[in-house]
């Protein structure tokens, strides 16, 4: 049983579906998963106490990756969370229409390198609220799970 950490960052609802599709999944496999919205969550010491953090947001520029607002205050303070040696993993909800599909996990996938974190899957993007993409899910959570 391992303890993980699933922060997003959604503004109508789609990443925080994912993340509990993902929270389903994880739970499921018999470990110990805790849900934050970023909203609510604070950077200080985050990753403290659990073997994995996921990481998950949608993405509101045009041109430009900008990361949903609340998920975007959180994570400026990225190097306060104690993601070195941790291991982490992204996940998104976007719209193929845009240049950046789910940039999110670009973001946090090199943030979290830089920071000494161990991404241990492919980032995970999905349209809208996820929904239909069970498989995909599966195979997110069976990389994360390997590692743990
Ligand atoms: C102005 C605007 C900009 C957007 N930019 C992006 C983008 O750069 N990349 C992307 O994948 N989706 C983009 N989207 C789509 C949203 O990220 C998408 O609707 C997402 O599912 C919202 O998730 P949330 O409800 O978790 O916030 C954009 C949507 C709008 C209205």
């Amino acid at each position: 049983m391992s303890k993980i950490l699933i922060v997003f960052g959604s503004a109508t609802g789609n990443t925080e579906n994912i993340a509990h599709l993902i929270e389903a999944k994880l739970a499921k496999a018999g470990n110990e998963v805790t849900v934050q919205n970023a909203a609510a969550a604070t950077a200080d010491h985050l990753a403290d106490g659990y073997d994995a953090v996921l990481m998950g947001a949608s993405c509101w520029g045009d041109d430009e990756i900008e990361m949903q607002d609340d998920f975007a205050t959180l994570f400026e303070q990225a190097d306060k969370m104690d993601l070195k040696g941790k291991k982490v993993a992204a996940f998104a909800s976007g719209d193929r229409e845009y240049v950046h599909f789910c940039g999110a996990v670009d973001v946090i996938e090199a943030k979290a390198k830089e920071l000494g974190a161990e991404v241990v899957a492919e980032g995970l993007r999905l349209e809208g609220d996820g929904g239909g993409n069970d498989e995909e899910v599966s195979n997110y959570t069976a990389s994360i799970l390997q590692h743990l």
